[in-house]
């Protein structure tokens, strides 16, 4: 949980500080005024970059060459102090933890785990795979740290060694046995991690689903990579000469995705843009009440735009939800009415209002509560 945060000159907000609240945190202001980029601020602070961009140019501040975020995170016996600078003359990034410096943005990621929604999560579903992956991995990476970590490494480095060794087209030789070997087990093990965290994952999305609208026959299914009713190791040998001529691996766990569907179709192709949008944020809260359960930790949540593309209904659940789960969260809108009448009497809400890059606090928000009776009687259209 951040219990301060400091900005400095990441885009529009040259100096900012703000406490937030440890539940909800309401972000509203006229477009371009810099709600965004507060998001991307505590981005940069959990994994040292932006979730906007994969440079650094844009987000610093045009009129300097650093920026830095400094959080203090409440822990259990105290509070942690992170900072996060980036540097665009000689392109350095220091990360700083009580004091010392940390090397890896793993170990970073770890200390401050995040869930993003915003218009970019919405491709979950119709993107590349590679979305899909990178959201399996967020899940076993937090719970199974230690297990899925080094054999993430692990493969990608026989799967580098094995596609290096096709482009230069060495496939006889015992270098490849023996790459395939090393791939296999850490595939074997990578796919046990993903498929055991799935089947975890989807009776907690089943139900955070029901929650939020009622969409039957929407399924889950985990495709691991490879055909299920052979080996690893079957399908390499069968396909060499396709891998040969490509110069790179068909198979295996690079290739893994999560298969939505309603009924028998693709799920994308007939939910409408709010439902999609239902259906990612059901996906991304699972995670958050899943890495709840299993880690008794919590995730901290950043949602650009919630409102958006969602009735009032609707807007209502999702909210509900997030109290539910009592995570730390961060949502942005343009208007603060737009989330009015979405908080319970117990949720500790805070409201800022940003302008021209500037964060105030607002002291009198004027949310009307729902009373606890009124609370999830949602009618479903
Ligand atoms: N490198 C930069 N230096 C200074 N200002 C920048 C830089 N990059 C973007 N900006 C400006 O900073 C602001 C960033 O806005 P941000 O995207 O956070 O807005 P927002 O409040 O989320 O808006 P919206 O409601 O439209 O999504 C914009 O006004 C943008 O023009």
């Amino acid at each position: 949980m951040i219990q301060q945060l400091t900005i400095t000159d990441i885009r529009n907000i040259v100096s900012a500080t703000l406490k937030p609240s440890p539940s909800m945190n309401v972000l509203y202001g006229l477009n371009g005024s810099g709600k965004t980029s507060v998001l991307e601020a505590i981005h940069i602070l959990g994994v040292a970059r932006s979730f906007r961009t994969s440079r650094i140019k844009p987000v610093i501040n045009r009129d300097s060459e650093v920026c830095t975020v400094f959080g203090r995170l409440g822990v259990t016996s105290g509070s942690v102090p992170i900072g996060v600078s980036r540097n665009l003359r000689d392109e350095s990034l220091q990360i700083r933890v009580s004091g010392e410096n940390l090397k890896s943005t793993s170990e970073l990621a770890r200390l401050l785990p995040l869930q993003v929604i915003n218009p970019d999560t919405f491709r979950l579903l119709e993107g590349s795979p590679k979305l899909r992956r990178n959201f399996i991995d967020w899940g076993v990476f937090h719970v199974k740290h230690q297990d899925f970590f080094p054999l993430w490494k692990r493969m990608q480095k026989a799967l580098k060694q094995r596609n290096s060794l096709l482009r230069h087209g060495r496939i006889n030789g015992s270098e490849l046995a023996s790459w395939n070997i090393e791939f296999e087990k850490a595939a074997n093990a990578i796919d046990l991690l993903r498929n055991e965290y799935i089947e975890r994952l989807i009776p907690v999305f089943n139900q955070v689903l029901s929650e939020l609208t009622d969409l039957e026959n929407l399924t889950i299914q985990y495709y691991r990579g490879w055909d299920k009713e052979r080996s690893l190791n079957e399908v390499l040998t069968s396909g060499l000469a396709r891998d040969a001529q490509s110069g790179y691996t068909h198979s295996g766990p690079q290739r893994a995705d999560l298969r939505i569907r309603m009924g028998k179709v693709s799920a994308v192709d007939v939910l409408s843009r709010g439902q999609l949008k239902l259906v990612v944020c059901a996906l991304k809260l699972a995670q958050g009440f899943l890495y709840k359960e299993l880690s008794s930790k919590q995730c901290i949540f950043l949602v650009d735009d919630l409102p958006s593309e969602l009735d009032i209904p609707h807007r209502l659940a999702l909210c509900q939800l997030f109290q539910k789960m009592s995570c730390q969260t961060f949502i942005t809108c343009v208007e603060k009415e737009a989330l009015g009448n979405c908080w319970l009497p117990e949720t500790e809400v805070k409201m800022f209002h940003v302008k021209h890059g500037q964060i105030a606090l607002d002291e009198n928000p004027g949310q009307q509560r729902i009373r606890r009776a009124e609370s999830l009687e949602i009618e479903h259209e």
